[in-house]
């Protein structure tokens, strides 16, 4: 077993299941603003979790707690088998951490930052060297080694400061917010990573904002509002807790718009883009009953689409702030 996951009394086909971040009543207040009150985590090592939530919710304050660079008020937790009191050097030792408060120092070069972090971690000067090669051809960022790290775009800071994180071969990552910031291109360069790291058994605890991230990512979500975790699950199970399917119906002449209003007492209309949203989830006998009643009833709409509820439906309902940032998604499947 790896020296930073801890097994759980839980045994899954006779093996122990593992544990790589734990967390029981975990608060934190600054002054009489509670921003965490009472978070428990629990996740399985090799997995990737995204703690979601809006501006100010608590996401970097958690980061923070379980990477030991802040003390919570109250709770306990375990990060890489080790607890976050009792025994914070092995946690440090455990993980790696890179976001909002980057390591990457931009008066030197990205060879000069990496070559840095192999000091720190002890490597021998040959290894080092090695490790930093190797890391700084895996990221892409061989041919910009030799410039200064304040030169680098926002995505090739992000690349190297995650580079500088594996110097240290971490088993568990905290990843805050990774991809604020960037354009779709490196955004997607970034997710390719993230995927190659936890395949090869790293495990990811990823903040974000954007829900197509989580999405995109995440086993398991957590959203955070209020100091609570809100709801837990994976994408799948948090979309099943909201309303939010619908079928639409799109005409294009007035006249079958008008009769499909009146034949369908539970449709909301658009009468200038003469479309109908219809409730109704997406199983096959919901659907097959829709369409039995349209042809029964003669609708003949121009265009059918069906729409499931995504993560946008998820945070709208399950936090209190109205707007915060994302990126289209698909919402007609
Ligand atoms: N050192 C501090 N002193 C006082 N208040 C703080 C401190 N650090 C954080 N806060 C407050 O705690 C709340 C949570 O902040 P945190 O940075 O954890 O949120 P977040 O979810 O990461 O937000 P964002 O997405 O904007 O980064 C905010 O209201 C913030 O102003």
């Amino acid at each position: 077993m790896p020296s930073s996951v801890m097994p759980t009394s839980n045994h899954n086909d006779g093996h122990p299941s593992q544990v790589a971040i734990s967390a029981a009543g975990l608060r934190k207040s600054y002054g009489d603003k509670t921003v965490l009150d009472g978070i428990d985590l629990n996740i399985p090592a090799g997995s990737v979790f995204a703690l979601l939530g809006p501006n100010g919710a608590g996401k970097t304050t958690a980061v923070k707690i379980l990477s030991t660079l802040i003390t919570a008020d109250a709770g306990q937790a375990r990060v890489g088998g080790h607890g976050l009191t009792t025994n914070p050097q092995a946690v440090r030792a455990a993980i790696g951490v890179t976001g909002q408060f980057s390591a990457v120092d931009g008066l030197i070069t990205g060879e000069e930052n990496m070559l840095l972090m192999a000091d720190l971690h002890h490597l021998p000067k040959p290894e080092g060297r090695r490790v930093a090669a190797e890391l700084l051809e895996r990221f892409d960022l061989t041919a910009a080694a030799k410039k200064p790290a304040s030169t680098y775009s926002g995505g090739m800071k992000r690349r190297l400061d995650i580079a500088m994180t594996l110097v240290g071969s971490p088993r568990i990552i905290f990843l805050d917010e990774p991809t604020t910031g960037l354009d779709p291109r490196s955004r997607h360069t970034m997710w390719q990573i993230i995927r190659e790291l936890v395949t090869g058994g790293v495990t990811v605890f990823l903040t974000t904002q954007y829900l197509e991230e989580a999405d995109q990512l995440a086993d398991r979500i957590a959203v955070l509002n209020n100091g609570k975790i809100a709801a837990e699950g994976t994408a799948e199970q948090l979309k099943r807790l909201v309303p939010g399917g619908h079928v639409r119906l799109r005409f294009t002449d007035p006249t079958a718009y008008r009769t499909a209003t009146h034949t369908l007492p539970t449709a909301t209309g658009d009468n200038e883009s003469l479309t109908l949203q219809i409730p109704s989830g997406a199983t096959q006998h919901e659907l097959r009953t829709l369409l039995d009643h349209l042809h029964t009833t003669g609708i003949e709409a121009d265009e059918l689409t069906v729409h499931t509820p995504d993560l946008d439906d998820v945070f709208f309902a399950l936090t209190d702030t109205a707007h915060i940032p994302h990126q289209p998604t698909e919402a007609t499947r």
